[in-house]
C-alpha cells in the first residue's frame, strides 16, 4: 500500500502541470487529502460502489480505491485532460476496482448510494448534479470545516450525520440522506 501511494504521488507530480490536475493549495496539502480519504474509506460497507463526482486528479477517489480493494469506485470527471490522467493512474497503479466516467455527471445514469464530491460546490449545487442518479437513501462523505452546520433537509431528503475529527481545521462528515 505504501509503495502504491508513493507511485500515485509520483504520477501526480509528473502530470500535474501538463494536465492541469490540481490547484496550488491541493498540491501543498496533498498528504493531508490522502490521509482524509483513507478515513472516508472506513465508512463504506463491503462490496459497495462509490461515485466520486468531479474527481479531478483523483481525490478522494483514488486513495479510497487503494485503501478498499473490495469496493468499486467510479471516478467521474468532465475535463478531458484530467480524465486522461485518471486513466493513466488507473492502469499504472493496477486499480482493477476503478472505472472512469469521462463526462458530465448529469449524464451518468447508474443508481449509486455512496458519493464523494470534493470541492465541487455546496450541497444544493451537488444535488442538482446528481439527484437523477442517487438512490432514495444515499450517503455523502466529505471533509468540512469544524463549524459547518448540517442542514436538516437538503431538497427532498432528510439528513442525519456522523462526524469524526480529522485535524484541527476539519471534520469528516458522513451525511445519510433519505427521502422518508
Ligand atoms: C475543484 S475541482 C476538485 C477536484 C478534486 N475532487 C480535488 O479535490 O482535488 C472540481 C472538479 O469537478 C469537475 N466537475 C465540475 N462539474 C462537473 C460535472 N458536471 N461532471 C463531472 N465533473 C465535473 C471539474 O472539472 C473539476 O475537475
Amino acid at each position: 500500500m505504501f509503495h502504491v501511494k508513493q507511485k500515485y504521488k509520483a504520477l501526480v507530480k509528473q502530470y500535474s502541470r501538463s494536465l492541469d490536475l490540481f490547484g496550488p493549495s491541493v498540491e501543498i496539502h496533498f498528504d493531508m487529502h490522502m490521509d482524509s480519504a483513507e478515513e472516508y474509506a472506513k465508512y463504506i460497507p463491503e462490496g459497495e460502489t462509490l461515485l466520486d463526482v468531479g474527481s479531478g486528479g483523483g481525490l478522494p477517489g483514488i486513495p479510497i480505491a487503494l485503501a478498499r480493494p473490495d469496493i468499486k469506485v467510479i471516478l467521474c470527471e468532465i475535463r478531458q485532460r484530467r480524465a486522461s490522467f485518471l486513466n493513466i493512474a488507473r492502469s499504472q497503479l493496477g486499480l482493477s476496482n476503478v472505472r472512469i466516467f469521462a463526462g458530465d455527471v448529469r449524464k451518468f445514469k447508474e443508481p449509486v448510494s455512496w458519493v464523494t464530491a470534493q470541492a465541487v460546490g455546496d450541497l444544493g449545487v451537488l444535488l442538482k448534479l446528481i439527484q437523477h442518479t442517487v438512490t432514495d437513501e444515499w450517503h455523502l462523505l466529505s471533509r468540512r470545516p469544524k463549524d459547518w452546520v448540517v442542514p436538516e433537509k437538503v431538497g427532498p431528503y432528510s439528513v442525519e450525520q456522523e462526524r469524526q475529527g480529522l485535524d484541527e481545521d476539519a471534520d469528516l462528515v458522513v451525511l445519510h440522506l433519505s427521502r422518508k
